[in-house]
């Protein structure tokens, strides 16, 4: 995998045995947020600094201990701060703020530790495992399913379909997988097979209908990849489908199913900051992580920045403001430079404007291909949310994958100007409710198979995406594309055959 650094295309070459070469979600991939998490780690200790004087801790003032949600280490930073400042034994405040900065960091690297090495657990005796089966050896899969399925009693990942025999068997037995199909009828084969319960859909978005449609058809259950299909109409389809036939899709939003995303929806909705005015989702990644010949660049295959990272945004945006964007009021591409298609209909950027109901504005930016500035400072990962409320502000950090590192940092207004705030951090990696599973190392991935097995066991999910959720997303993604001039991804010719 190259990677460009100051302009200069680095290469490394991954040694882990869990995670596909090339993911976004690779060792490699790690280690450059590393780089990346590093700088925001020290912006965040610099806010930590600024807390602390707030409190007057660093100026030697007694420390008002501000309980926030959990943190890397168990408690809130300001938790282990504040028991350690309160013990008043004369020791420096500042070992105190080395001692919190450091468990952020080791935080990080154990969780980073373990999302590519979770801890099995024995397949279960009382409850029948769900035996999956993956379409296709995708990238992600490693990372979305078969890592998380590792420490899930009732998950087994069962079969795995290429379209290439070698490459699932290589898969397979590179994941412990009992069962390769390949072939050009291979993925049709898995769903045939009456040992599969549950099918994990991580095609490119162009097929996700057409084999979501056949999987459900075969009567199996469906995870499937975001974003749903290529048009809201499929989408609808696909739901009404899965309904008819009584069986669980979920359109594989993962993000949402982290305790961090349902804290910041809790803060928002609590009025807290009182009305929302404004939001904006960003998502982008710089050139040199995505190949040319990716299929987040193929037009045919449903392909383009607003389908990929874009997805996040207007999903994040709709959920957090619970809403739906009543209009896009601009949207503009930056188009991939396609070599096949003239004039490229692949956007490889996109930022929009949008407005939602009760005046609320909404911004959103994705990039796939993020160039330097000035041709040669690298640009830095970017999964930002933030919101813009009558009563403060409240910024999110790595949204979308939160479980490897965030921060959410609340601004409250103390005066009628708004010239004095009242700042807070929180983290948050375990829940908070009672009545949820969860650990500190648990991905995004991992929280969303929690609820995928629940709905399949007929057990309550801990939080759900709806149907209505999943068609009214492709919709807003509708309508930038739309707004754009470069029109919706071409619909699929799939029929499903009527019996
Ligand atoms: N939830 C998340 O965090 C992420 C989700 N995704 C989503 O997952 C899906 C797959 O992404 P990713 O794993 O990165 O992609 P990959 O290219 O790695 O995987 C796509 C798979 O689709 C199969 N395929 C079937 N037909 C074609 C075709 N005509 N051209 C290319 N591939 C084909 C290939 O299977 P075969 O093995 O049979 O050749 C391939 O393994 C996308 O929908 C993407 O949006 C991606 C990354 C992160
Ligand atoms: O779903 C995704 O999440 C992470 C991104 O880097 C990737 O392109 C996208 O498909």
């Amino acid at each position: 995998m190259a990677y460009e650094v100051f302009g200069v295309r680095v290469c490394l070459k991954s040694k882990n045995a869990d995670t596909a070469d090339g993911s976004v979600f690779s060792p490699q991939f790690c280690v450059a947020s590393l780089a990346c998490e590093t700088v925001i780690l020290v912006i965040n200790c610099l806010d930590m600094i600024s807390v602390l004087e707030e409190y007057g801790v660093v100026c030697g003032g007694r420390l008002r201990v501000h309980s926030a949600g959990p943190c890397a280490y168990g408690g809130s930073a300001q938790d282990i701060l504040g028991e350690a400042c309160n013990r008043g034994d004369g020791r420096s405040e500042y070992l105190y703020l080395f001692t919190v900065i450091m468990a952020s960091f080791l935080g990080f690297l154990k969780r980073i530790r373990a999302l590519n090495n979770p801890p099995r657990v024995p397949l279960s005796t009382e409850s029948a495992p769900i035996k999956f089966g993956i379409l296709g050896a995708a990238n992600i899969a490693p990372v979305a399913l078969i890592l998380p399925a590792r420490s899930h009693a009732e998950v087994e990942v069962y079969a795995v379909a290429a379209r290439d025999l070698a490459k699932a068997q290589a898969f397979a037995a590179k994941h412990g997988i009992e069962k390769a199909y390949g072939g050009p009828t291979a993925y049709q084969q898995l769903l045939d097979d009456p040992r599969v319960a549950a099918v994990y859909n991580p095609l490119p978005n162009g097929l996700h209908y057409e084999w979501t449609m056949k999987a459900l058809s075969a009567g199996k259950h469906v995870l499937l990849e975001k974003p749903s299909s290529d048009t809201a109409a499929e989408t609808r389809e696909m739901f009404e489908y899965a309904e008819q036939k009584g069986l669980v899709l979920l359109e594989a939003f993962h993000y949402r199913f982290h305790p961090a995303v349902q804290r910041v929806k809790e803060i928002l909705s609590s009025g807290e900051l009182g009305a929302i005015k404004h939001v904006e989702a960003r998502m982008a990644i710089p050139r040199g992580f995505i190949k040319d010949d990716d299929i987040r660049f193929n037009y045919e295959l449903g392909g383009g920045a607003m389908m990929d990272m874009g997805c996040y945004t207007m999903d994040c945006l709709r959920y957090m403001t619970g809403s739906e964007p009543t209009s896009v009021t601009s949207a503009k591409p930056d188009l991939f430079p396609s070599k096949t298609q003239s004039p490229s209909l692949v956007d490889q950027g996109m930022t929009a404007e949008l407005t939602f109901p009760n005046d609320v504005t909404g911004s959103l930016f994705c990039h796939l291909r993020h160039p330097p500035s000035y041709y040669i400072i690298p640009k830095m990962p970017e999964f930002l949310f933030e919101a813009e409320c009558e009563g403060g502000e409240l910024k999110f950090f790595i949204f979308a994958l939160p479980n490897i590192y965030h921060y959410i940092e609340v601004s409250t207004k103390t005066s009628k100007d708004g010239q004095e705030r009242k700042k807070r951090v929180e983290k948050v990696y375990k829940p908070t409710q009672e009545d949820w599973s969860g650990e500190d190392w648990w991905s995004t991935y991992r929280y969303q198979l929690e609820a995928f097995v629940n709905k399949v066991k007929g057990r309550k999910p801990q939080t759900w995406i709806t149907g209505d959720d999943a068609v009214a997303n492709m919709g807003g993604i509708e309508k930038v594309y739309e707004k754009s001039g470069l029109g919706l991804r071409p619909a699929s010719e799939f029929k499903l055959p009527v019996l």
